[in-house]
């Protein structure tokens, strides 16, 4: 039942999770999607280094590009201090709206914006609609070709300072080569691989820490 897959992880979620709690949320959509199907999630083994960034970053200001069902919205939002704000991209209204149900359910959608529609679009309007100036973190996991561009972007509208992290999920499968050669051969990146694996299957995959350095 529920018609698509998505949907399939927030009845779940629904009928197992704890209202309330993002660590039963989170366990929830990692049991579904590694004993019954398949989802992209960052997952729990990648999961576990983005927790050690956000802890170790304690960022005010988070942009995600690709919510999905908003299981690393999740993972990043219960690690913020009081008062950051995490700003979610989405493109596909119907993940979008699966998202913000999944949010609801862990007592997580109070740190979250989540805005639908293109980041190319959109990331030129954040510092006007949040008021904001400067990124301490971005969380790269939607088009694997996008990740250039959009890091490009942000850097062209001045919402990297210096000290700011980008961590992209799966630099390795499917991968994101141009990406990669970007960030590890510009002298404005610091940029450092994290060995992981495909989330829910032992297939080799990665994340790439990189520091702007203004
Ligand atoms: O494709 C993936 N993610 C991206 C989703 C669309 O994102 C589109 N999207 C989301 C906001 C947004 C904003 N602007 C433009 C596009 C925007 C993705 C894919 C795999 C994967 C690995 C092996 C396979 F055999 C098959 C798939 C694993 C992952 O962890 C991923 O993250
Ligand atoms: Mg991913």
């Amino acid at each position: 039942s529920g018609k698509s897959r998505p949907m399939r992880i927030l009845q779940y979620v629904q009928n197992t999770a704890v209202q309330g709690d993002a660590n039963s949320v989170i366990s929830a959509v990692d049991s579904y999607c590694a004993n019954v199907e398949w989802a992209m999630n960052v997952g729990d083994k990648k999961g576990e280094i983005l927790d050690a960034v956000v802890l170790d970053v304690r960022p005010r200001w988070v942009l995600e590009l690709g919510t999905y069902c908003g299981y690393s919205t999740m993972r990043i939002a219960r690690l913020l201090p009081p008062g950051a704000r995490l700003i979610t991209l989405e493109m596909n209204h119907h993940y979008a709206q699966v998202a913000k149900q999944i949010l609801g359910h862990a007592g997580l959608d109070s740190q979250v914006d989540l805005l639908v529609g293109a980041s190319s679009a959109l990331i030129p309007q954040l510092k006007k609609k949040f008021d904001m100036d400067k990124f301490d973190l971005v969380f790269i996991d939607h088009w694997k070709t996008s990740y250039l561009p959009d890091t490009k972007l942000l850097e062209e509208c001045d919402l990297l300072a210096s000290g700011t992290v980008l961590l992209a999920d799966n630099v390795t499968c499917p991968g994101a080569p141009e990406y990669l050669h970007y960030v590890r051969n510009s002298p404005r990146y610091k940029s450092l691989y994290f060995p992981s694996q495909l989330e829910y299957l032992r297939v080799e995959d990665g994340m790439e820490k990189s520091v702007f350095l203004g």
